[in-house]
C-alpha cells in the first residue's frame, strides 16, 4: 500500500483552494515560498533527522543537539542563507536548543539596550556566532519578581570595571538556556551599585568561557541544572547554573542605552523610560504568540488526520466503521482547536506589526504605545499559551491510545511546549499586568482618577448592554458586529465589577491583591475579545482563492461562538444574551462544525508542515498510520533482543520460584 494516499477522498471533499489558504497561512506568497523551500531542504537531509530522540540518553541527545546546530550553521553559511531563511531553518530543524536563547533574546538584547558603539563592538562578533550568548535574569531565588534579583555590579572607579557577584545561594542565576555548557558570554541582570546607592536592576555583557579551551573564566561556577520533564523534549537545551566570585567586566560592559555609569561614578539615566531594561522580554513574547499558532497547528493537523483515518462503531451490513471524525464529540472538541489555530496565527501576525510599530517609535523617542505593548504581550502571551498547552494534551486524548505512544508525536510536543505557560513570565503573573488594554482596571486607575474612572466604564457597559439587546439568533449567525459586542460587553462588565470592588478598599494594594483572581478573569476576557475582533477584521481584508474567505468565516464563528459558550455564565450575566440565545449560539456551533467537516483535512493540509516536521506517524500526510505504527514499534531498541536483558536475573528467578536465592 505504499504510495497510497490514504486521505485522498477527504481531500477530494474539500470546498476551497487549499493552495491560496497556505499563503494565508504563511502571511505572503513570499513568506509561503520561503517556509516550503526550507521545510522541505531540511525534511529531505538526513543530517536533520529527529526520530530517535525520545530513546536517547540525555548525554547523546544534547550531542546530538551540539551536531546538529553545527551542522545548521554550516548549511546556512554554505547556502548563503537570508537572515529570514537561516530563522526559518533553525525553526522547521525542531529542536530547542543553545542557539535560540543567542538568536533570541541575547542579540536582541544588545539591539534593545546597547548603545550604537556596543552595538557595533558586539553584534557583528554574535552574528558570525564567534561568540555565543544567553539571558542570565532569572535566578534560584527569583524569577517573576524581577526587582528581587540579588546578583550586585558594584562599580569600582578606580579601575573602571563592574564587579559582579552572587552574594547569597539564591542568587544563582538559574534556569538560563544555553548556559549551562554551551554559552561564552551572557546579558547578566544584576542589581547596580554605584558609589554605594542602588539604582535597580540592569543588563551586562559578561564573559563565561574561554574562547580558546572553553573552560570557565575565574570567578564563574557553571553547569546543567539537571534533566526536565519528559524523554528527550526540552533535555537538548542545557538550562544553566550560575554563580559570580567578584568577577570584574570593564564598565563599557553595562548595556548603557536606558541609563549609563560614567568613569567618575555618575549614574545617568537617558529619556528612555526605565521599563526598556525589560524590552527583551516584550520581544520575545511576541514571538511566543506566533509560535502558539505553529504548536497548536502541529497538534491539530495530527489529531484530524487521524480522527479521518480512525474507525470506531457503527458498521451497518458489514461495511467501514464509522470514522472517529464523524462523531459530533470528536467534532466538538476538535474543530474548536483548529479554529483556535487560526484564530492565534492571526493575533500573531497583528502583535508583530504592533511590535514593529513599537519599535518605530522608540527608535523617535516616542514611548507612548509602550504600556500598551506591554500589556497585549504579557496578556497574550498567557492566552494562547495556556490554550496551546491545554490544546495539545487535548488532541493526545482525541488520538486515543495511539496518541501515548512517543510515535505520535504528542507526548514530545506537549513536553516541549508546556514551559511556554512559565517562561517569559509565568502566565498568571503576566495576565495581572493586564490593565492598560481596552479599559482601566487598575487600582491606580480607580483611586487617582477616583469615581469618575468608575462612572465612565460604568456608562460604557451600559451603552454596550443597550446595543447588544439586538443580539439574537440571527444576529449569531451573521453579524460579526454583534458577536464582538457580546465580547466588549462581557469584557467591559467583568472590568467594571473589578473596579467597583476595588474602590471598597480603602488601601488599593489590599484591593488589588485580594481581587487578583478576578483581575485575571477580566484580563483574559479582554483577550479573548482582542482575538476575536482581529479575526473579525482579518476577514475584512480581500483575501483571494476560492472558498478561502468562506471558511475562515466558518472557523470565526467557531472561535467566537466557542468561548461564549464555555464562558457563557459570563455572557449570561452582562445580560447581553439569554439563556435561550446561549442554547442558540450552541445548535449554532454544531451546524458549524458540519460546515468544517468535509474540508478539515484540507484546513490542516494549508499548514504545509511535512512528515518530518510533524513527526508522527498518526499525522504522516498519506494517512498510511497501521503499517507504520507496526513497523516503528519493532524498531524500538527493547525489540532488539527477542528475550530481554535482565531475563535470567529477574524473570527467570521469578518464574521458576527461585527469587528467594538470585542475586537482586
Ligand atoms: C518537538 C520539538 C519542538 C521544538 C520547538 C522549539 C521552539 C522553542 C522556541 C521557544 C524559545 C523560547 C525560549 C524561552 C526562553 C525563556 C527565557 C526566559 O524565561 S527569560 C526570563 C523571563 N522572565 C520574566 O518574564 C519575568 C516575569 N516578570 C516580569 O516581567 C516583571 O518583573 C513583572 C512585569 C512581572 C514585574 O511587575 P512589577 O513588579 O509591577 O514591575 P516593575 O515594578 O518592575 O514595573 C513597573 C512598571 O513597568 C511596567 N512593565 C513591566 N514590565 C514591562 C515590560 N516588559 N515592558 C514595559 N513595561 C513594563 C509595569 O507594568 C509597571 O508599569 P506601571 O505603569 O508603573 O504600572
Ligand atoms: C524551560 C524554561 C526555560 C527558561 N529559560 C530562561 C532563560 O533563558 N533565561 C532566564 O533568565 N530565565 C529562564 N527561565 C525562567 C523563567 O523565566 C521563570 O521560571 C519564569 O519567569 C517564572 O518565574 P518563577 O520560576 O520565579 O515562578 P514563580 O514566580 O516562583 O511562580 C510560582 C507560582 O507562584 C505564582 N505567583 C508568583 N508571583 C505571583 C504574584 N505576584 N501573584 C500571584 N501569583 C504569583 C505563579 O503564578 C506560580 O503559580 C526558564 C524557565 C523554564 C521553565
Amino acid at each position: 500500500m505504499e504510495g497510497v494516499d490514504h486521505l485522498a477522498h477527504e481531500r477530494n471533499k474539500s470546498e476551497f483552494d487549499v493552495d491560496a489558504m497556505k499563503i494565508v497561512w504563511a502571511g505572503s506568497p513570499h513568506a509561503f515560498d520561503v517556509s516550503d523551500r526550507i521545510s522541505k531542504l531540511v525534511a529531505s537531509d538526513p543530517g536533520f533527522r529527529k526520530d530517535n530522540r525520545s530513546t536517547l540518553s540525555r548525554k547523546e541527545l544534547f550531542k546530538n543537539t551540539l551536531r546538529k546546530a553545527a551542522y545548521a550553521w554550516k548549511t546556512i553559511v554554505d547556502l548563503r542563507l537570508s537572515e529570514e531563511e537561516a530563522a526559518k531553518l533553525r525553526f522547521y530543524v525542531d529542536e530547542p536548543a543553545f542557539t535560540d536563547l543567542h538568536w533570541g533574546m541575547f542579540i536582541p538584547a544588545i539591539k534593545g539596550q546597547g548603545t550604537e558603539e556596543q552595538q557595533q563592538k558586539w553584534l557583528p562578533l554574535a552574528y558570525k556566532m564567534q561568540i555565543i550568548g544567553c539571558y542570565a535574569q532569572t535566578e534560584l531565588g527569583h524569577g517573576s519578581n524581577v526587582q528581587g534579583l540579588e546578583t550586585t555590579a558594584t562599580f569600582d572607579s578606580q579601575t573602571d570595571e563592574f564587579i559582579i557577584h552572587s552574594p547569597t545561594l539564591t542568587s544563582s542565576k538559574w534556569w538560563p538556556g544555553g548556559l549551562g555548557k554551551v554559552a561564552t558570554h551572557a546579558i547578566a541582570y544584576a542589581r547596580l551599585i554605584v558609589g554605594g546607592r542602588e539604582h535597580g536592576v540592569h543588563g551586562f555583557i559578561v564573559q563565561l568561557r574561554s574562547l580558546e579551551d572553553h573552560s570557565p573564566l575565574l570567578g564563574i561556577t557553571v553547569g546543567d541544572i539537571g534533566m526536565k520533564f519528559g524523554n528527550g523534549a526540552y533535555n537538548t537545551m542545557d538550562n544553566g547554573v550560575l554563580q559570580f566570585d567578584h568577577v570584574r567586566i570593564p564598565r563599557n560592559q553595562m548595556l548603557m542605552r536606558v541609563s549609563q555609569v560614567t568613569c567618575e561614578g555618575k549614574y545617568k539615566q537617558s529619556d528612555v523610560p526605565r521599563q526598556l531594561v525589560y524590552g527583551t522580554m516584550v520581544y520575545v513574547r511576541q514571538t511566543i504568540v506566533a509560535d502558539a499558532s505553529c504548536a497548536l497547528s502541529r497538534a491539530v493537523c495530527i489529531a484530524t488526520r487521524y480522527s479521518a483515518v480512525r474507525r470506531q462503531f457503527g458498521s451497518q451490513n458489514g461495511g467501514p466503521e464509522t470514522q472517529v471524525i464523524d462523531y459530533k464529540t470528536q467534532q466538538s472538541r476538535l474543530f474548536p482547536l483548529l479554529a483556535s489555530a487560526y484564530a492565534f496565527r492571526f493575533i500573531g501576525e497583528w502583535l508583530k506589526w504592533l511590535y514593529a510599530d513599537v519599535t518605530q517609535r522608540l527608535q523617535a523617542n516616542d514611548f507612548s504605545t509602550l504600556p500598551e505593548a506591554h500589556a497585549c504581550t504579557a496578556g497574550l502571551k498567557s492566552l494562547t499559551t495556556t490554550a496551546t498547552a491545554d490544546g495539545i494534551e487535548e488532541c493526545r486524548k482525541l488520538c486515543g491510545g495511539h496518541g501515548y505512544l512517543c510515535s505520535s508525536g504528542l507526548p514530545e510536543l506537549f513536553a516541549v511546549y508546556v514551559p511556554a505557560c512559565t517562561y517569559e513570565g509565568d502566565n498568571t503573573v503576566l495576565l495581572l499586568q493586564v490593565r492598560d488594554m481596552s479599559c482601566k482596571v487598575s487600582h491606580e486607575d480607580c483611586f487617582s482618577a477616583g469615581v469618575q474612572a468608575v462612572q465612565q466604564e460604568t456608562s460604557r457597559y451600559n451603552s454596550l448592554y443597550d446595543s447588544s439587546r439586538a443580539f439574537n439568533a440571527m444576529s449569531l449567525r451573521c453579524s460579526k458586529s454583534a458577536l464582538l459586542e457580546a465580547f466588549e460587553a462581557r469584557a467591559a462588565r467583568m472590568s467594571v465589577a473589578c473596579a467597583q470592588n476595588l474602590s471598597n478598599f480603602d488601601n488599593p494594594e489590599e484591593g488589588f491583591a485580594e481581587l487578583s483572581a478576578d483581575l485575571v478573569e477580566a484580563a483574559v476576557a479582554h483577550c479573548q475579545l482582542i482575538v476575536v475582533s482581529k479575526f473579525i477584521e482579518k476577514l475584512q481584508q480581500e483575501i483571494p482563492g476560492k472558498g478561502v474567505k468562506q471558511q475562515l468565516e466558518v472557523l470565526c464563528n467557531i472561535y467566537a461562538l466557542f468561548l461564549l459558550h464555555k464562558h457563557q455564565g459570563d455572557f449570561l450575566s452582562t445580560g447581553c444574551i439569554t439563556p435561550k440565545h446561549a442554547a442558540l449560539a450552541n445548535d449554532e456551533l454544531r451546524s458549524l462544525y458540519s460546515q468544517v467537516r468535509p474540508n478539515a483535512i484540507a484546513l490542516v493540509d494549508a499548514f504545509n508542515y511535512t512528515d518530518h516536521y510533524l513527526g508522527s506517524i498518526l499525522g504522516c500526510y498519506d494517512g498510511n498510520v497501521y503499517p507504520k505504527l507496526y513497523e516503528a514499534a519493532w524498531k524500538d531498541p527493547l525489540n532488539e533482543s527477542v528475550v530481554p536483558d535482565g531475563y535470567h536475573l529477574y524473570i527467570r528467578p521469578l518464574l521458576k520460584q527461585e527469587i528467594r536465592t538470585a542475586r537482586l
